[in-house]
């Protein structure tokens, strides 16, 4: 039957060691065996279902997230999993919930910007989830320009407590997940205020909920923000909207690792840099570049799977019609793609290394590399979810009619994961970061201080004075050409961590020649996306630039027979990858309409309406015809 031996047959067609590439994707046969284990577990246990997800309303859609959120801690506690497990398990259960921004990003500020009495004081509570918290950064009226929130947090001297207080309504808190219906507290960024001057944005642990009831305390408004885009996707999410009216908290509620207010209400700044105060946005950036590996490989290994066994047009002499894998075209979609997943795992890995050994040397006072994480990060996170966004997009084309299904997986998976492009930094704003970054990098080039890290090459480059001075003339006129410099240095970035990781040792059968193909499909294809900027900055010729296109076409033709195999290499279970189409076994037509069957619409032969509204357009048309 078409599916089971078209996949059967392109495996057996693989030219490398499949088994070895699932370490190299994982990144350690450790990290494997982990990944392998938590994702049979919880494929396996029927309360991680999430095959009807997309055809649930809100409220029963939200409780079952709450049931399978629930059901996720108990069985972290009685199989005693270590952090990498649990973060596995959250990884496969696959359903955005409060747990995300309570370990994602409320613990990991508390252990970046506070002290370490404050440290001990709340984060036993949060691991324990004695407590669940959340990030409460956005406002209705600002979300990119953090210096601009309203939100106040006025320093009261006769009782040793700040007032969180909301002054206007565009300053109330709009977006922070786990928010809506379910944190008991949170980090909320607000204005220093002391004695009537304002010392700019600092975060402050703030408890929203009464442990007893849950209902929200004296002085606090709180719900969620409404339905967001897609079915299922992100609405398993309680994004919320906060109001604090004159809310009071003790002094020692401010988070002070970056500037402390003394009970005589001065304001004492520590060593640390006050950029500081948005270390979570870079260890957060980090972790969304890794995650855009995951889905746009999950996107990927669905659309190989489906164009190996989708066959149009092109009957061959055994009567049967062409995979249309083996179109050109789709080739020329798809192989980008797969080439880029693969990119971003490696660059994600290396960002991983770089943000520990950021943090590393915070600890040891040394802030000198924080500029290029941040840059690294906030530019990273920008340009690989966006590729991802697109990508998913691709995907669903590339699987034609049968992509929009939701049974395809491939709507829910781009409705949740659009976002990304905005949240964390829209991707523009971080672009500017990036170039202001590179801008700043050039101005010190004449000074005699070297580049060092992802800037090293501008060392190289003559010309980057001249860009300096034109750029001093007017960032803001020239800011849209800044940020496409701003995403070429970006995807030299990715192209550079792709060829180092080239550079290691890498086991298996064909794997690294695999690899070297891929590698040089992602630089080939962004030189041919770009090809004008390439001929007109005059740094390849059109004669380079049609053997590029050559050599691309021809690994095309080197990667189409393992193309199965290296989505394999993945090693997602069915259960993840919760597409008909993508199935590990190739059984799609069979599938795909069993189905349609299960559709709520189809539990009746005769649809609950007929009667109000088909039947009388049906007999007045009878009418009509008689007269
Ligand atoms: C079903 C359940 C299963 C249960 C299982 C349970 C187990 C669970 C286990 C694990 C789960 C873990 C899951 C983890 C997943 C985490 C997912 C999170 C999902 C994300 C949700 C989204 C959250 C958000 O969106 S939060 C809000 C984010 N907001 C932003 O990003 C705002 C963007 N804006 C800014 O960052 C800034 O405003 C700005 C940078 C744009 C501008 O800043 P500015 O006004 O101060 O101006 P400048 O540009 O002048 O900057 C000044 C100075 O600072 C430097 N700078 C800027 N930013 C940084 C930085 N981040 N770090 C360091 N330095 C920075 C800048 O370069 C300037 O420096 P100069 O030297 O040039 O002065
Ligand atoms: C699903 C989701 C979850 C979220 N979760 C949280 C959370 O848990 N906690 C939290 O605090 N926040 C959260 N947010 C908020 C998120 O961080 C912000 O939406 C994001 O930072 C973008 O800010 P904004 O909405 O103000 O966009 P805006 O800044 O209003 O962007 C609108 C447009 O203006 C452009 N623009 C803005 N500034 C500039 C500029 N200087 N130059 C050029 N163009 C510019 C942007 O590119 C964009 O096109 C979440 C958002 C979403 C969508």
């Amino acid at each position: 039957m078409a599916g089971f031996d078209d996949l059967a047959s392109e495996r057996s067609k693989a030219q490398f060691d499949v088994e070895e590439m699932k370490v190299i994707w994982a990144g350690s046969r450790h990290t494997l065996e982990v990944s392998d284990r938590i994702s049979r577990l919880v494929a396996n246990d029927p309360v991680f279902r999430k095959d009807t997800r997309t055809m649930l309303s809100r409220k029963d859609l939200f409780k079952n997230t709450l049931r399978k959120a629930a059901h996720a801690w108990k069985r972290i506690i009685e199989l005693r999993l270590s952090e990498e497990e649990a973060a596995e398990l959250r990884f496969y259960v696959d359903e955005p919930a409060f747990m995300d921004l309570h370990w994602g990003m409320f613990i990991p500020t508390i252990k970046g910007q506070g002290t370490e009495e404050q440290q001990q004081k709340w984060l036993p509570l949060a691991y324990k989830m004695k407590i669940i918290g959340c990030y409460a950064q956005t406002e209705l009226g600002h979300g990119s320009n953090v210096q601009g929130l309203e939100t106040t947090a006025t320093f009261d001297p006769q009782t040793d407590e700040f007032i969180i207080h909301s002054p206007t309504l565009t300053s109330s808190k709009w977006w922070p997940g786990g928010l809506g219906k379910v944190s008991t507290h949170a980090v909320v960024y607000g204005r220093l205020i002391i004695d009537s001057k304002d010392y700019g944005v600092n975060g402050f642990i703030v408890q929203l909920r009464s442990l007893d009831d849950h209902l929200p305390l004296p002085g606090i408004t709180i719900g969620d923000i409404g339905m967001k885009f897609g079915s299922g996707a992100y609405n398993t999410m309680d994004n919320g909207v906060l109001r604090f009216d004159h809310v009071r908290i003790p002094r020692d509620q401010m988070l002070m690792r970056v500037s402390q207010v003394t009970r005589e209400g001065k304001l004492v700044q520590s060593n640390v840099p006050w950029q500081l105060v948005y270390g979570t946005m870079v260890y957060v950036r980090q972790k969304i570049v890794s995650d855009a590996s995951c889905a746009l490989s999950r996107a990927v290994c669905i659309a190989t799977r489906y164009s190996a066994v989708r066959r149009q047009f092109g009957l061959q002499s055994n009567g049967i019609e062409t995979q249309v894998i083996d179109y050109k075209t789709q080739q020329s979609r798809l192989f980008p793609l797969l080439a880029s997943a693969y990119a971003f795992r490696f660059v994600g890995e290396w960002l991983k290394w770089l943000y520990m050994d950021v943090n590393q040397r915070l600890q040891a006072s040394d802030f000198s590399t924080l500029p290029e994480a941040h840059a690294c990060t906030a530019g990273l996170k920008s340009l690989t979810t966006s590729a991802t966004a697109d990508g998913i997009e691709e995907c669903r084309k590339l699987c034609g009619g049968h992509g929009y299904l939701c049974s395809s997986g491939l709507p829910e998976l781009f409705a949740v994961y659009i976002p990304a492009c905005t949240y964390e930094g829209d991707n523009i704003v971080l672009l500017l970061q990036v170039a202001r970054f590179l801008i700043k990098t050039v101005s010190q080039l004449g000074s005699g201080k070297e580049p060092v890290g992802t800037t090293v090459y501008m060392g190289r480059v003559e010309q980057l004075m001249q860009c300096h001075c034109a750029v001093q003339k007017g960032f803001l006129e020239l800011s849209a050409d800044l940020v496409q410099a701003a995403v070429a240095h970006c995807q030299l970035i990715v192209v550079s961590k792709f060829i180092e990781k080239l550079q290691q040792d890498i086991p298996g059968k064909g794997v690294k020649g695999q690899l070297e193909a891929l590698c040089n499909i992602y630089a080939l294809f962004i030189l041919h996306k770009h090809l004008g900027d390439f001929l007109s900055t005059g740094c390849i010729t059109p004669k380079q630039a049609s053997l590029a296109n050559a050599q691309l076409r021809s690994l095309y033709s080197q990667v189409r027979p393992n193309a199965i195999a290296l989505v394999d290499a993945f090693n997602y279970t069915d259960h993840y990858l919760s597409s008909v189409l993508g199935r590990y076994d190739g059984n799609v037509y069979p599938k795909l309409y069993e189905e349609a069957w299960k559709d709520p619409l189809n539990d009746s032969v005769v649809p609950d309406g007929y009667q109000e509204y088909i039947q009388p357009i049906l007999k007045q048309q009878l009418r009509n015809a008689r007269l």
